[in-house]
């Protein structure tokens, strides 16, 4: 699904108007009674509802929204904020439409005096501000965004919590913005509610399909996505009957250090159940007879060092590398990562202690091979990338950096980000905060090495395999729940995760 920034909804919003074709305000019956039927969804027994609208369309469809509502016997309170003494063309028709069902009180909020108090178990509706906002709030608005926030009430934002800008909040005044229970969005999510600071506002969150035209949403170009199953599913290669091992490819995983063969068992475990023909892992010498032992399916190459990663062997083999979990940042592992980038031909996924090392030693980013694949969590993605203070900031170095280094950067964590060279940024919606746990990004790491071993593209397998993953976890959460959760359960899930995905 595409995510487009708020300034091609309009855009979008127009092409629909005029080629569909439908007239604006048939548009904005049609948005407000989806969402109009989503609150009488979530709260069916009639309550005092408090609908606070502002002068654009996103009020216009809070004036259409009160209208159903009073019909359905919702006792409705509408509050006009006094931001102009002009309301757009729609919200007026509203206005005037609303005016005539005698049930609705309409007041005018000129000043916080006016705010009306705010019980417990009122619903309030925020069609303050939509995608239209262009400035911070400020002034009459933000006293009532504050009493709004300061209440027990149900908050229901209509299209996006009003205060919040769809994708870049760096400047913003995080005061002014409603705090919604619930945000219910025309047809494609905005970028902002898949960043962690603007959860609170956020709440939990809906789309809703309001019929925007299929041709301009196919046109426009976005570099935001988020992935969903039958997107996945279409870049699946089927296997075929004559299929061998080696049709499968042949993966190395560096991982594993005194201290740390857990991580080298669980990436291996997860290659192993991704689909890969046969997995070499490399590890330090005392680590043998527990690898030969825990995951027998695995040929083992043995470091010189009891200890730590030092050396790797001959890469003319591999089709794909693995390096990171679990090998500590020494110095001879350092000498043996400059060696290996020296000598590596075939893409790489390059994870924790991995992506440590190229932190501190940034001259080694030069010598990564093409189709290289960074999975780092925050703490990482910082030592990698560097500090910024918002997630849109962030999101911008992300992008920045996968395609300066012609590699695909993955940033771990709720609504995942995966950013590809030419640009584009995947957000992936599977995975739990069961998954917060030791050694859940050493799953990852063994799967995308799988699919990449497969001869998956680096964008492909970064897909699949950051899916794939969350997908597991989900699964295993459903029977262990978010505390039990392990990061072995998510390897033991991923033979369900991979039916469910192919279905
Ligand atoms: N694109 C869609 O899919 C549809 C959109 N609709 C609604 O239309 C909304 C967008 O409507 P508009 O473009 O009219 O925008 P808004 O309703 O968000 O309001 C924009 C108005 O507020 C003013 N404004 C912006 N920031 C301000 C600030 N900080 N302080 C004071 N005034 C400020 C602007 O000058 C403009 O007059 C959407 O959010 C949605 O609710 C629906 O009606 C129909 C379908
Ligand atoms: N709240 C969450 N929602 C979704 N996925 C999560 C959440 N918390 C963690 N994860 C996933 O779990 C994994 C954790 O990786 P990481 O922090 O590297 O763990 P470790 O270093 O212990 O192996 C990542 O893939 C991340 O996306
Ligand atoms: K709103």
């Amino acid at each position: 699904m595409k995510i487009f920034p708020a300034s091609k909804i309009a855009e979008i919003d127009s092409y629909t108007i005029e080629n569909e074709p439908i007239e604006s305000i048939d548009l904005m019956e049609r948005a407000s009674s989806k969402l109009f039927k989503k609150i009488l969804k979530k709260f069916p027994a009639p309550r005092n509802c408090k609908i606070f609208v502002g002068p654009g369309n996103n009020g216009g469809d809070g004036m259409a929204i009160a209208r159903m509502l009073a019909e359905k016997n919702y006792a409705v309170e509408v509050f006009i904020i006094k931001v102009t003494n002009q309301l757009s063309n729609d919200a007026e028709v509203n206005l005037q439409r609303l005016k005539l069902i005698k049930s609705v009180d309409i007041y005018e909020l000129a000043s916080i005096d006016a705010m009306p108090w705010l019980f417990p178990e009122d619903i309030v509706i925020d069609a303050i501000f939509g995608s239209g906002l262009s400035r911070p709030i400020e002034g009459v608005v933000l006293e009532v965004i504050k009493a709004i926030n300061a209440s027990e009430a149900s908050v229901v934002a209509v299209d996006i919590p009003s205060g919040l800008m769809g994708e870049d909040n760096s400047k913003n005044n995080y005061q002014g913005i409603v705090k919604a229970d619930l945000t219910l969005s025309f047809q494609f999510p905005k970028l902002a509610f898949l960043f962690p600071e603007n959860a609170e506002y956020v709440g939990e969150w809906e789309v809703l399909p309001i019929g925007l035209h299929p041709e301009i949403i196919k046109q426009e170009q976005t570099p935001y996505k988020m992935l969903n199953r039958e997107f996945v599913k279409s870049l699946l290669m089927p296997r075929k009957k004559f299929d061998h091992k080696g049709t499968y490819g042949h993966g190395l995983l560096i991982s594993g250090s005194y201290g740390k063969m857990g991580a080298a068992i669980l990436a291996s475990r997860a290659c192993l159940r991704s689909g890969i023909g046969l997995l070499t892992s490399h590890i330090p010498r005392l680590g043998y007879e527990i690898m030969q032992t825990a995951v027998p399916e695995a040929m083992v190459s043995i470091d010189r060092s009891d200890i730590i990663f030092t050396e790797f062997p001959d890469l003319s083999q591999f089709k794909a590398v693995a390096i990171g979990p679990g090998i500590d940042k020494k110095q001879n592992s350092y000498c043996a990562m400059i060696n290996l980038l020296k000598e590596i031909k075939t893409p790489m996924v390059i994870d924790a202690d991995g992506i440590n090392i190229l932190g501190e030693h940034p001259e080694l980013k030069a010598d990564l091979p093409l189709g290289s694949v960074f999975t780092p969590h925050p703490k990482e993605f910082e030592r990698l990338v560097g500090k910024s203070d918002d997630s849109f900031t962030r999101n911008n170095m992300q992008r920045k950096f996968a395609r300066e280094y012609g590699v695909t950067l993955v940033l771990k964590g709720a609504y995942t980000a995966i950013a590809c060279p030419e640009g584009s940024v995947y957000f992936n919606p599977t995975g739990n905060p069961g998954m917060a746990t030791a050694g859940s990004g050493d799953v990852l790491t063994g799967i995308i090495l799988s699919l990449l071993s497969q001869g998956y593209s680096s964008k492909v397998a970064t897909i699949i395999g950051v899916y794939l993953h969350g997908l597991a976890g989900d699964l295993a959460s459903e029977k262990v729940g978010y505390e039990a959760l392990t990061a072995s359960d998510i390897i033991d899930f991923l033979p369900k995760a991979w039916l469910k995905l192919k279905k």
